[in-house]
């Protein structure tokens, strides 16, 4: 019985697809790749890919940065990682994110600033501003420095019998950074470091919640795809996927968590140990503004808290946990950035509170958070739709079908984008031949045409009215970790050693190849650091 419906739901899938997703075809001037299928286009295929970006790269080396692809039903998308046309899309207004990214937006997070658009997205933006400007942010250091300084106290008690320990830096790594955001954003201790852990239940939900965004079966692509297309009355909201029951299992942890924090906030208002500024007060203050254009409804508060503790601690926790795998693989560039943290050390009286400016202050240091970034966009694509005709100008110049040489593509309203950060990251014409390959002293040569993103040229954080609010948070929190981290441990790979794959997700996320069924993984050695490497800090001091 439970086949015959599955047979009856596929078909009434793909009729209900050809009828109402068959649309002209806008981009036929374009090259690109053949799909497999006329249902499937190239939706499945780049979902299923072993690693990020695997298919992407080959298609760019062989069309270009901006080509055609098919969507579901053969729909013509765009992909493009021009750098121009990037900051084209990114800057203007009429490039919004379509509906069925908008859904899974509220799925997550709820209705707050990732879901919400035009005036309402204005209004989220403008109560969260302030807590994010530079000024403030920098406050925040102390409260970085306390979350990674337990994790090394648990780290120097692992170590206290043995040489050596094997640790799953993405088990460790997001407890500090649900910590830092707990404490810095809301001056709430989620406790995740110092064994009371009342909120174990939402680091669980949160490490997992990607787990069934990975490797969907064509059934459900072509599900997404049917009812992206159909208004919300024709009740698809009721037939949910696995992918959207656990992503509301996480709605639901944090909108708990969330709930808490503001009851807390708002019966005790005065219990804030910094200034009003933080995240929390500026939300809560914007509850109270009189003017309807810039306040937030409780509901809205609650999504802000629920979207910040989301969008602030898986996105920086996997970074790192990239970032420590890339100084695994490379001891050179490990031992190095120790030596600048240790000149460091060196140069400033014992005890003196570190500060932005002295993070700043080593140039190699901050290449190696740039080169990350660039390496493993922890969000590797994200998806517009044009609502307007427009022209999007390019600075690399395509061929197109007939071999003409085009400097911009004409765009129909309606038109389905695709911007993969993780090819742009990689262009060879902004990067040179060695894009794919890890480098941060590439930083300190590359030239800067188009200036894409809001940090290193880099379109990580994306750019324009929707880029990462909180991208000076992360980059400072980066850069917090990386300093603590490195000056008491070093990491190094397994014996056996490790490939790990870059899973295609929401979020990027590493597994150990032919090891999927263990979930996300990232486990190095890691032992205190040695006298060896002092001696070599101090001659490369001297030098
Ligand atoms: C390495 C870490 C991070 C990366 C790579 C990253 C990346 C991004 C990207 C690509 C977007 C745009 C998403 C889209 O257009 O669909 C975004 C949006 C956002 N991010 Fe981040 N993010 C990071 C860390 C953070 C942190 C630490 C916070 C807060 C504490 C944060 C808060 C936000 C918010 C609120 C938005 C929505 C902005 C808007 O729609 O106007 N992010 N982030």
């Amino acid at each position: 019985m439970s086949s015959l419906i599955f047979c009856i739901t596929g078909v009434a899938l793909v009729l209900a697809g050809i009828v109402f997703f068959r649309r002209r075809q806008p981009l036929f001037f374009l090259r690109g790749p053949i799909p497999a299928s006329y249902l499937l286009g190239h939706e499945y295929e780049l979902n299923q890919q072993a690693d990020v970006g695997n298919l992407e790269f080959a298609w760019a080396k062989e069309y270009g940065p901006t080509f055609r692809l098919s969507g579901c039903f053969s729909e013509d998308v765009l992909m493009i990682a021009d750098p121009l046309g990037l900051q084209h899309i990114l800057q203007s207004p009429n490039y919004p994110k379509p509906r069925d990214i908008r859904l899974i937006a509220e799925r997550v997070f709820g209705r707050g600033i990732l879901w919400a658009t035009g005036e309402a997205h204005q209004r989220h933006k403008r109560a969260l501003n302030p807590a994010f400007s530079p000024q403030e942010i920098k406050h925040f250091v102390p409260q970085f420095q306390e979350a990674t300084e337990q994790l090394v106290h648990k780290w120097h008690e692992q170590l206290y019998h043995v040489d050596m320990v094997q640790l799953n830096m993405a088990e460790w790594i997001p407890k500090v950074t649900l910590d830092v955001i707990g404490r810095s954003a809301f001056d709430f201790n989620f406790g995740l470091l110092d064994d009371t852990a009342q909120y174990n239940n939402l680091y669980i939900t949160m490490r997992d919640m990607f787990l069934d965004s990975t490797s969907p079966s064509a059934m459900t692509v072509l599900y997404a795809a049917v009812r992206r297309r159909f208004p919300e009355r024709f009740g698809f909201k009721m037939y949910t996927t696995k992918e959207d029951r656990r992503l509301s299992s996480f709605l639901k942890a944090a909108q708990d968590a969330a709930t808490t924090i503001l009851k807390r906030k708002t019966e005790a208002p005065n219990v804030s140990t910094h200034d009003d500024k933080d995240i929390l007060s500026t939300l809560v203050r914007s509850a109270a503004n009189g003017d309807p254009k810039k306040r937030l409804s409780e509901d809205e508060i609650v999504s802000g808290i629920s979207t910040i503790i989301l969008a602030g601690n898986h996105t920086s926790a996997s970074t790192f946990t990239f970032m420590l795998y890339e100084l695994a693989l490379h001891p050179d560039t490990q031992a190095r950035v120790y030596r600048e943290i240790a000149g460091l050390r060196s140069r400033i009286e014992q005890g003196t509170l570190l500060t932005s400016a002295h993070y700043d202050s080593m140039p190699y240091f901050v290449a190696v958070v740039k080169e990350t970034l660039r390496l493993h966009p922890i969000l590797p694509t994200i998806i517009r739709e044009a609502s307007h005709d427009d022209s999007i100008p390019l600075s690399i110049a395509l061929k197109d079908k007939t071999g003409r040489s085009m400097s911009h593509i004409p765009i129909f309203e309606g038109q389905r984008i695709l911007i993969p950060f993780s090819v742009y990251n990689r262009l060879t014409q902004v990067w040179g031949e060695d894009a794919h390959v890890w480098n941060p002293d590439r930083f300190f040569t590359q030239k800067k045409d188009v200036n894409v993103g809001v940090y290193g040229n880099l379109a990580t954080f994306s750019g324009g009215v929707r880029s990462c609010l909180g991208w000076q948070f992360a980059i400072l929190e980066l850069q917090v970790m990386l300093f603590a981290l490195l000056e008491s441990f070093e990491f190094s790979l397994p014996p056996e050693g490790l490939d790990i794959q870059r899973i295609p997700s929401i979020l990027m996320t590493p597994m150990i190849r032919g090891r999927l069924e263990l979930g996300t993984q990232m486990p190095l050695y890691v032992k205190h650091r040695t006298r060896g490497l002092m001696k070599e800090k101090e001659t490369d001091i001297l030098e």
